[in-house]
């Protein structure tokens, strides 16, 4: 990683964001075509579309008393943006979780192409493949947006710690290739015009499109979001259909947590729904929408639009 204020390159101000506005239309899409090339590297990804990538099998995460997953089991198929819903509590965070380390399952189990996560830590289920996004957003403040995203392309480094105490050629090319992929990254998300602004001076959307670069530069094969669109008006939420569209348009899965049910019904190609740890229903969004269980499972709730 590069050392905050030890200058990674990063555009003049306004440098990228002026280019970019004095491009022609074709010009653009060759620019947006080398961006993507950058952000998705590993393009075989889209071969296998339609496999399965993960598979939760009898999932049971227990809390004392209370059972927060109760067996739950569902898959992802590469290539698909799955939603997982369900009244507050019903267990969507606690199934993140416990596929991405935070908690150890109770029982079950959790299989990333075929093969169970077992008690792998977090560093090494962020390895094995998948990255996430949290509800309440967690960003280095004090580091600038493209240092937050060098950060998360740490996780496929191959220098040894010794290679980077000595700055190894070796060392010093992955960094280069970082902060390239990471500035790509940013481009990609739409906020490469704060890349040298500190993540905290970031305004929210901002932050939130952050964590989502910083979550792709780990080069996941699955990625997760927990409530992405938590706090944004509906133009910003409009703004993260397309970017959560784009990034399943170049090669990634994605599982994402949300409430808003318009977003929801409208971005992903199937949906699971929890209620009180339990699975009540999967499927298509217009059978979701009709499930009667769904329905009833979600009365009551007014912040939630089923219609
Ligand atoms: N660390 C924990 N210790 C004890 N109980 C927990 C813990 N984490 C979650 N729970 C409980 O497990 C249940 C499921 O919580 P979880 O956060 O997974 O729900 P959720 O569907 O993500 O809800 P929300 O939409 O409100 O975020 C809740 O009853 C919650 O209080």
């Amino acid at each position: 990683m590069t050392a905050p204020g030890n200058g990674p390159e990063v555009p003049a101000e306004g440098g990228l964001v002026a280019e970019l506005q004095q491009m022609t239309a074709e010009e653009l899409a060759e620019h947006e075509a080398e961006v993507a090339e950058v952000v998705a590297p590993e393009r075989e990804i889209a071969v296998d579309v339609g496999e399965t990538l993960l598979e939760i099998e009898d999932l049971t995460v227990r809390f004392g008393g209370l059972t927060a997953l109760d067996s739950v089991s569902f898959g992802i198929r590469r290539g698909d943006i799955l939603g997982l819903i369900g009244p507050n509590g019903a267990g969507k965070t606690t199934c993140f979780n416990a596929m991405t380390g935070v908690y150890r399952p109770t029982s079950g189990k959790v299989l990333l192409e075929g093969k169970p996560l077992g008690k792998l830590a977090k560093h090494n289920i962020t390895r094995r493949g998948i990255a996430r996004t949290f509800q309440n957003i967690r960003l280095f403040g004090e580091m600038t947006a493209l240092e937050n995203v060098v950060v998360g392309t740490d996780a496929r480094h191959k220098t040894s710690v010794m290679g980077a105490l000595i700055r190894s050629p070796r060392h010093h090319k992955e960094e280069r290739a970082a902060i390239e992929r990471a500035m790509a990254l940013l481009d990609f998300v739409g906020i490469a015009d704060r890349a040298a602004d500190k993540a905290r001076n970031l305004p929210y959307g901002y932050q939130r499109r952050l964590e989502i670069a910083r979550a792709l530069a780990t080069e996941p094969k699955l990625l997760c979001l927990d409530e992405p669109a938590a706090g944004f008006n509906p133009i910003e939420k409009e703004q993260l259909m397309g970017l959560i569209r784009k990034i399943r348009d170049d090669g990634y899965t994605v599982l994402l947590i949300e409430h808003d049910m318009k977003l929801v019904m409208g971005v992903t190609d199937r949906i699971v729904v929890l209620e009180f740890g339990k699975k009540i229903a999967e499927g298509v969004p217009a059978e979701i929408r009709d499930d009667p269980a769904v329905v009833a499972a979600y009365l009551g709730v007014p912040d939630d639009d089923l219609a």
